[in-house]
């Protein structure tokens, strides 16, 4: 098993307030950030995010507990030491932190420059850079000649030139639009397969997680209230605000038609239960809910449903109609063969 490249351990942070109690911004926050994984860490505004992923480079340090990097106990590095660190961390954010006085490659050069590196040695390590993360043409360009697309993508390359092993991403597609969040998640999904490169992301969408995050951590007021593998995450949310984040990100709605004249009781004899059905893994493509009406002549109507992918894994999700004098068995029955189910509601 590969040790984790970030490790926080008893992490609290408290903000001194003139007068007052402490903010507590990180209670006691235990977790492991997997080497060469994806992994995000959502909540919610306030959530502590930002406070987590500061203390990755030192630029916040905890009032109590360890926060190792590499190996190295962040927390506590004196500041040459933290130096050292940084180089190993890249940072990428959300406006994206170019100067505007410099053209694209200059501004990529930058670490590299602070670094002390010879000049002879820059210009083909920010060549190289700049091919990588796609942006040849405009290497002479201003960032205020550049669409945010590209600039996060100068941010990218600036973020890789001291050859880190981690990148921390600060919401770095919260300014984006869909298409090009889409783009921007795919570089960052090739440089971490290439490079093997450790992200650690934060991020208040869930879709972001859905779409490059091996693993996720789940924030809500200085505490982790869930966190594991994406898909097993996605499949069986523990926690309340997990389940609200997922809401829309995965599966179906149910129809506007069913919704309007849902129950939460069955009103009648003849009433059918609204289920939602998941199929995860392996189950994703079992025939099932047609064995449900072969071998025990329960009648399933489907009304809405799709198949999506998750961490490369199939990942479905249907909402079917039910008799409900027939709910219990059915539920049983689905759920010995390995399918998630949910009641949401009842219909006539
Ligand atoms: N320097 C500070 N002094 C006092 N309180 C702070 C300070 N920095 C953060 N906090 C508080 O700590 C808590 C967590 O803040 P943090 O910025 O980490 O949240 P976040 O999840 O990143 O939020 P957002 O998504 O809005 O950026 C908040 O209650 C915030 O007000």
């Amino acid at each position: 098993m590969s040790e984790a490249a970030i490790s926080f351990q008893r992490v609290t942070r408290r903000y001194p307030q003139k007068g007052g109690s402490d903010v507590v911004a990180l209670h006691d926050i235990d977790l492991e950030v997997p080497q060469g994984a994806v992994t995000g860490i959502i909540g919610r505004s306030g959530a502590g995010k930002s406070t987590l992923l500061r203390m990755v480079n030192g630029l916040e340090r905890p009032s109590s507990g360890q926060v190792i990097v590499n190996g190295h106990d962040v927390g506590a590095a004196s500041d040459s030491a933290l130096r050292r660190v940084r180089r190993e961390v890249g940072m990428i954010f959300q406006h994206f932190n170019l100067l505007a006085s410099r053209t694209v490659a200059e501004n990529i050069a930058l670490p590299l420059e602070i670094a002390g590196e010879a000049p002879a040695k820059i210009a083909p390590r920010v060549a190289e850079l700049i091919e990588r993360v796609g942006l040849t043409a405009q290497a002479k360009r201003y960032p205020a000649e550049l669409s945010g697309g590209q600039k996060q993508r100068v941010g990218i390359a600036r973020a890789l030139a001291t050859e880190p092993r981690v990148l921390l991403s600060d919401e770095a597609t919260s300014a984006l639009d869909p298409d090009t969040t889409r783009q921007v998640l795919e570089l960052l999904q090739t440089i971490n397969r290439d490079l093997g490169l450790t992200i650690l992301l934060i991020t208040h969408e869930m879709a972001v997680v859905r779409d490059i995050c091996s693993h996720v951590a789940v924030i809500e007021a200085g505490r982790i209230v869930e966190a594991g593998e994406t898909y097993a995450v996605f499949s069986r949310p523990q926690h309340p605000t997990t389940r609200s984040f997922l809401k829309g990100v995965t599966g179906v709605a149910i129809p506007h038609f069913v919704a309007t004249m849902m129950t939460p009781t069955p009103q009648g004899p003849e009433a059918q239960a609204v289920v939602q059905v998941t199929f995860t893994g392996r189950h994703a493509t079992d025939p099932m809910l047609a064995r449900l009406t072969a071998e025990h002549g329960v009648s399933v109507n489907i009304l809405a449903g799709a198949i999506e992918e998750i961490g490369e894994q199939p990942f479905g999700s249907l909402i079917v109609g039910l008799p409900a004098a027939r709910l219990a068995g059915s539920k049983a029955f689905l759920e010995e063969h390995g399918l998630l189910t949910e009641v949401l509601g009842y219909v006539g």
